[in-house]
């Protein structure tokens, strides 16, 4: 497959006549890698200077004089690959699954000890995505009942997606602070877990299905209606503005950034 050239979009603007952003893209080859190697080559405020495999030190990205690092890779090595981000000064935008609380408490320590670095985890690249969270997390507190239904191809490694977590997450803080309890459920007897999974105290459900690419509902009910906030991404392009908005904006961010809506005026 090959990427397909990515459409510029008004979320990101290069600042004229800045020097070029270097970037190394770790997980070059995966399904992410492949669309980000397109965008990041394509725009004329970034450089491409590393496009690292499964087989190649993160210490190549630094060798290649990255000053950013796209981590696309898999959960289980992407801290490890941002640690050493931070450790050399290098900023990272970061898409890969898998950050959970205690993992970006640790990677917040990281951080404390060079202040200047920025760090992007965003669970979701795509505008519209990021977009229907928040319009979900606004309106869950209205309604007594609310779950998530996350659908991906079923080549996914992970679930529930990083995306189901951080519109919990958000969700959960929401229904929270406006003193919202939890929704309501007889189940007494669920020996399967056909419930779903348990996040944040918001019920989140993982279908697997050949044909799909990445889809999410949060279905919210209340006495005699419901409201249902969906959003799909057909096809990785989807996440490339987005991509693009983090690479321009995390080194004028210093810290950890949760979330692109972090970069977006959502308000
Ligand atoms: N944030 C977003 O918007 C977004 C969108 C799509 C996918 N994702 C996430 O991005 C990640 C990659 O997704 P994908 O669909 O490209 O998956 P993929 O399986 O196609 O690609 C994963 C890549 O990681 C590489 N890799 C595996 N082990 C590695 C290692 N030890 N060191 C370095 N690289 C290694 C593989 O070689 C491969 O190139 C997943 O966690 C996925 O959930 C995030
Ligand atoms: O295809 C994937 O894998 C995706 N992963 C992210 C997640 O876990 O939420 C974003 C959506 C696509």
């Amino acid at each position: 497959m090959t990427a397909p050239e990515t459409e510029s979009r008004t979320v990101s603007r290069p600042e004229p006549n800045a020097e070029p952003i270097r970037v190394a893209i770790l997980g070059a080859t995966g399904k992410m890698g492949r669309y980000a190697v397109a965008a990041v080559g394509g725009a004329p405020d970034l450089e491409l200077v590393a496009e690292l495999g499964s087989r190649d030190p993160v210490s190549a990205a630094l060798d290649a004089g990255a000053s950013h690092l796209l981590d696309l890779t898999v959960p289980q090595v992407s801290p490890d690959n941002v640690a050493f981000a931070v450790e050399h000064g290098l900023h990272a935008v970061v898409g890969t699954s898998g950050w959970s609380a205690e993992r970006r408490e640790t990677l917040s320590g990281q951080l404390a000890a060079h202040p200047e670095v920025g760090v992007l985890i965003a669970p979701n690249f795509s505008v519209g995505s990021v977009l229907a969270s928040a319009f979900a997390a606004k309106a869950a507190r209205h309604f007594p009942s609310v779950e998530i239904i996350e659908m991906h191809h079923p080549d996914k490694v992970d679930a529930p997606s990083g995306t189901a977590v951080r519109t919990a997450g958000l969700i959960a803080d929401a229904r929270q602070a406006a003193g919202v309890g939890a929704s309501p459920d007889a189940t007494t007897h669920d020996p399967d877990g056909s419930r779903g999974a348990l996040v944040d105290g918001i019920r989140v459900h993982a279908v697997r299905l050949r044909g799909l690419e990445a889809h999410q509902e949060v279905l919210m009910g209340g006495p005699g209606e419901q409201l249902v906030v969906r959003h799909d991404a057909f096809d990785r392009g989807a996440y490339m503005p987005g991509v693009l908005l983090g690479l321009r904006t995390v080194a004028s961010r210093p810290g950890l950034a949760y979330g692109l809506d972090a970069y977006l005026d959502l308000d």
